[in-house]
């Protein structure tokens, strides 16, 4: 239950606080608080196992945390979920995505399930196919997408609402160098109309290139965050990051290599 003490404030966009997911003994977040500003394309960085995935999936209604809360736009994710997805896009890590549909219909199917028509739908979905370089492969099922191409339709999917609020779960994982740059051009496109994103990543270059806020978490609590000069403090990324992580810089080997 929350009251009108625990909403965060209008100038944030996503707003959670202790928010706690254990799998049996794995404690996979902690106690995570983000707060998001409005507007801001924010990267989420962690090393592995860190607790991104479960975030993600507990901010955007697919994996129920066993306590704490997310405000998206001032909607509570988990008190009004009907409410959240009209609000929000989400890219999964690993998207469960209908393959047995061509990527057109794949789109078409998605935005009315969005509640649009078959014609705007389908609208969306050939200029999102264009953009992303899809076009040549729209008729052909899914199963068959390799995996980059897997990546962009899930962030066609993702975006063909038109939601404000955009997760994006490694959005550039297994993508070519192009289609990179153009997605690249497309999130700093939604920023630029007043949307907002949060996207993991592992590459630091690309985070500390496009996202202008970032959080950074570790053993399932976000142990930096802010804007990304500030979490930076002049130095690079990669380096700000090893030190919150504790990242070990000795002698690293195999005895029988
Ligand atoms: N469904 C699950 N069942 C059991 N353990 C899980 C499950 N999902 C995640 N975990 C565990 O929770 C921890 C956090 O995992 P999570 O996937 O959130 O990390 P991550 O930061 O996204 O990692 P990566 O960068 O490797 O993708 C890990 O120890 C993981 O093994």
């Amino acid at each position: 239950m929350t009251d009108a003490q625990t909403r965060p404030p209008p100038e944030h966009a996503i707003a959670a606080w202790g928010v706690r997911k254990t799998f049996g003994t794995t404690v996979a977040a902690d106690s995570v608080d983000l707060a998001v500003p409005r507007g801001a394309l924010f990267g989420l960085v962690g090393p592995n196992g860190a607790g991104k995935t479960t975030f993600l999936r507990a901010a955007t209604g697919l994996l129920r945390p066993d306590s704490g809360q997310v405000f998206v736009e001032g909607v509570e994710v988990w008190e009004d979920p009907v409410a959240a997805r009209s609000i929000v896009g989400v890219l999964p890590e690993d998207p469960r995505l209908f393959d047995r549909l061509s990527g057109m219909q794949l789109l078409t199917y998605t935005g009315q399930l969005f509640g649009l028509t078959r014609e705007s739908a389908r609208a969306r979905a050939t200029e999102l196919l264009n953009v992303l370089e899809l076009s040549p492969d729209a008729g052909t099922l899914v199963v068959d997408y390799s995996q980059g191409m897997r990546k962009k339709i899930g962030l066609a999917a993702a975006m063909i609402h038109g939601p404000r609020v955009l997760f994006l779960d490694e959005p550039f994982e297994s993508v070519d160098p192009v289609s990179a740059r153009t997605i690249r051009g497309l999130l700093q496109q939604h920023v630029d109309n007043g949307g907002t994103i949060v996207l993991s990543s592992h590459v630091m270059e690309l985070v500390e290139r496009l996202c202008d806020h970032l959080g950074v978490i570790h053993q399932g609590r976000v142990v930096a965050q802010g804007p990304t000069e500030e979490v930076r403090g002049g130095r690079r990324l990669d380096e700000v990051f090893a030190d919150l992580v504790d990242a070990e810089q000795g002698e690293i080997g195999l005895s029988w290599l």
